[in-house]
């Protein structure tokens, strides 16, 4: 940082002895000239995704209120038919006690009473002129009623006459009209709506913050109490020694203070000094505000090496997650959204055909199962077989972060302007030839991993150095636990995380476990959160400073529909490998070792070389097959468990080579228990 030049003032004056300059109109027209414009047509409107919610949210409403009245319609019918008698009598007495001035006639009977000659003579002439003028106005009225039913008695006849009178019904059934009892029911109960937030609430809820603010210290708001989005936002200056995350390690009872709930309130850094405190204070309660739609739900693709959508902040504006160069920890009790923030970034990478997938799901619950169509590795459960493979898969990607780091290292040699710090880049992604094209470990529940008495601590090790070493290769892990403590999370692995997200977390220790150390010290809460606060968390290292955001709420159907599109783009970009080729095999009521065993009995042979196996299983199914290549062949019976291998072996052209493919013996038995070799 360079110093900034000082330059003795000429004539140095104490501030506070400065008067307030005087403002010209020069400065005035500068103000305006430089000052924000505001949009004309308001920002939603323009904002597909804003406005489209919005009008659906308007149609359907009316088609709510629409339905629930024309329900109700014959209810509202007998009640004005009950009600018009009572109209009918009010309208007399109306006419009656108009014409007699009855509403001073207690007046002037109290005169009457005192034998005040000249105020009943006053009121009296009061009550003449009013009279006369009401007379006139009872004669219009009267003579457009009696039209009204004379032409309703001779002229009108059918649909007509029923209109008339339906209408002249109605009119004395809402005349007569019970105030205690609507004769329209509400269709629709509006929230409690929040009061305006102003300054001197604040105010109070500052300075009742236990031990926070000394009794006459000052509370300044240099700029007024404004809306911003859909809250408030109030600068303040906090007392002298006063930070801002004094104030936010007590969000609970700044919550009380405002008398809003703890999911509306959110205290963050001012932007100008260390004492300024920005409290933006939403209409909402997050976890009950309405929230749009994952954005790449129908269409549009990602971009792993830019940001992938995540969710929403507490102004509801959209969050985006950088994955590349990146290593995610997710933690959270259970049930809080753990799986669901780890699938929004997943759909994401999903949707980006060069990225390549590997899941490992240990809990068993089938909660990624969307991804398996799509994914290189796939494994869901908690048995030792599951756990296996994750740690077989964990060695390859370790073995593979070795081969990309000699394949940068020779690029950079090469050509260095291809591979600025020796990183990959987008451009060297696309390159198939090269290999080095995003690759997202996914390890949900990776407690069960990193406890496992036999494969816990290499897995450790080895996710470990991956994420150390992998992210400058375009490898990437993305963790998530619900159980933070150091037996099922090695300290180095959350250390390592770039980016931290914390959904609700039982204590300081969870806390600081997933967001880093210091955090909950800093007002930076997980804990906070509540049991109904599903999906939303905070998120360290995506921003300079820690956010909270709520993840897009996906479904499992609308997870699939995301995967069973990204297959398709992957399809066509020819990008489907490993398990997802033997996925969609059995996707299309096909079992690939069956058909491979099929191939092996018709060649007569123990042994197949992938080229050949590719050609006759597009014999076989050639709607399943057709296409294959010996690779697609290789990673597809890799997905399975088989791994190719050279087999030197005589072909049908007498010569002898030695090419990939599998063997026999290699395939698991009927039993299915797995002879996995090679
Ligand atoms: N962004 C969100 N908005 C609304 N609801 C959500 C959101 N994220 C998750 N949920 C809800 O929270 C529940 C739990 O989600 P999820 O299975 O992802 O949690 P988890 O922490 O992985 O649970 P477990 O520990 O049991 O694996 C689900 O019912 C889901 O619908």
């Amino acid at each position: 940082m360079s110093a900034v030049p000082y330059e003795p003032v000429a004539d140095p004056q104490p501030v506070d002895q400065i008067r307030e300059p005087r403002r010209t109109a020069f400065d005035r027209i500068t103000a305006h000239r430089e000052a924000a414009k505001h949009p004309i047509v308001v920002p939603w409107v323009r904002d597909r995704d804003q406005r489209d919610p919005i009008l659906r949210w308007a149609a359907g409403y009316s088609w709510h209120v629409a339905r629930f009245h024309a329900v109700r319609l014959p209810v509202y019918v007998l009640r004005v038919l009950r009600r018009s008698p009572v109209g009918l009598g009010r309208a007399i007495r109306w006419v009656v006690d108009g014409m007699t001035d009855s509403e001073a006639r207690p007046l002037r009977k109290s005169a009457v009473v005192r034998d005040d000659v000249r105020e009943y003579m006053q009121l009296a002439r009061e009550r003449n002129a009013r009279v006369r003028h009401r007379a006139v106005a009872a004669v219009v009225g009267g003579v457009l009623v009696a039209a009204f039913l004379v032409w309703l008695l001779l002229v009108a006849t059918g649909p007509l006459f029923w209109a008339g009178l339906a209408a002249a019904v109605a009119v004395l059934g809402v005349i007569g009209r019970d105030r205690e009892k609507p004769l329209i029911t509400r269709a629709t109960t509006p929230l409690h709506l929040a009061p305006v937030l102003r300054a001197d609430v604040v105010e109070v809820a500052l300075r009742a913050l236990p031990g926070v603010v000394k009794k006459d210290a000052r509370i300044e708001f240099p700029d007024p109490v404004t809306r911003d989005g859909p809250g408030y936002l109030a600068r303040v200056n906090l007392p002298v020694g006063v930070t801002p995350q004094d104030v936010m390690g007590k969000r609970a009872a700044l919550a009380s203070g405002l008398r809003r709930p703890i999911g509306c309130v959110w205290p963050a850094p001012g932007p100008h000094h260390g004492g300024q405190l920005d409290l933006w204070v939403g209409d909402q309660d997050l976890a009950t505000a309405r929230q749009p739609v994952y954005p790449l739900l129908e269409k549009g693709v990602a971009d792993v090496f830019g940001r992938l959508p995540y969710g929403t902040n507490q102004r509801n504006g959209k969050v985006g997650v950088q994955l590349i160069e990146n290593n995610a920890l997710i933690g959270a009790m259970v049930g809080q959204g753990k799986t669901s923030a780890m699938r929004v970034l997943a759909l994401g990478c999903a949707l980006d055909v060069t990225a390549e997938l590997r899941v490992w799901e240990l809990k068993g619950s089938g909660d990624l199962g969307a991804l398996e169509q799509l994914a290189h590795t796939y494994g869901s459960g908690q048995d030792d077989e599951t756990i296996r493979g994750c740690l077989e898969d964990l060695r390859a990607i370790r073995a593979e972060v070795e081969r990309r780091a000699g394949e940068i290292k020779k690029i950079a040699k090469r050509s260095p302007e291809m591979c600025p710090n020796n990183k990959v880049t987008r451009d060297l992604a696309n390159r198939r030839d090269l290999g080095l094209h995003p690759m997202v470990v996914l390890l949900d529940e990776v407690q069960n991993l990193f406890s496992h008495e036999t494969y816990g601590k290499e897995a450790g090790k080895l996710a470990l150095d991956i994420i150390r070493l992998g992210r400058a290769f375009g490898v990437m892990l993305v963790q998530a636990t619900q159980r933070p403590d150091a037996d099922s999370l090695p300290k180095g692995i959350s250390s390592n995380a770039g980016i931290r997200i914390a959904l609700r977390v039982m204590d300081d220790y969870a806390n600081n476990a997933i967001l880093g150390a210091g955090m909950y010290a800093a007002g930076i809460r997980a804990t906070d959160f509540t049991v109904r606060d599903k999906g939303i968390a905070w998120l360290v290292g995506v921003e300079d400073e820690p956010l909270v955001a709520k993840s897009f709420n996906i479904t499992t159907g609308m997870a699939e529909r995301v995967c069973e599109r990204a297959r398709k783009l992957r399809e066509q970009a020819g990008r489907l490998t490993g398990h997802a080729i033997g996925a969609t095999v059995e996707g299309k009521g096909a079992d690939l070792l069956t058909d491979v065993r099929k191939v092996l009995a018709e060649l007569g042979q123990d042994w197949v070389w992938s080229k050949v196996a590719a050609e006759r299983l597009a014999e076989l199914r050639p709607d399943v097959y057709r296409g294959w290549t010996a690779d697609t062949f290789g990673a597809a019976m890799k997905g399975r468990g088989v791994a190719t291998k050279q087999i030197n072996r005589t072909g049908p052209d007498g010569l002898r080579h030695n090419w990939w493919g599998v063997e026999l013996g290699q395939l698991p038995d009927a039993t299915g228990s797995a002879s996995t070799s090679g």
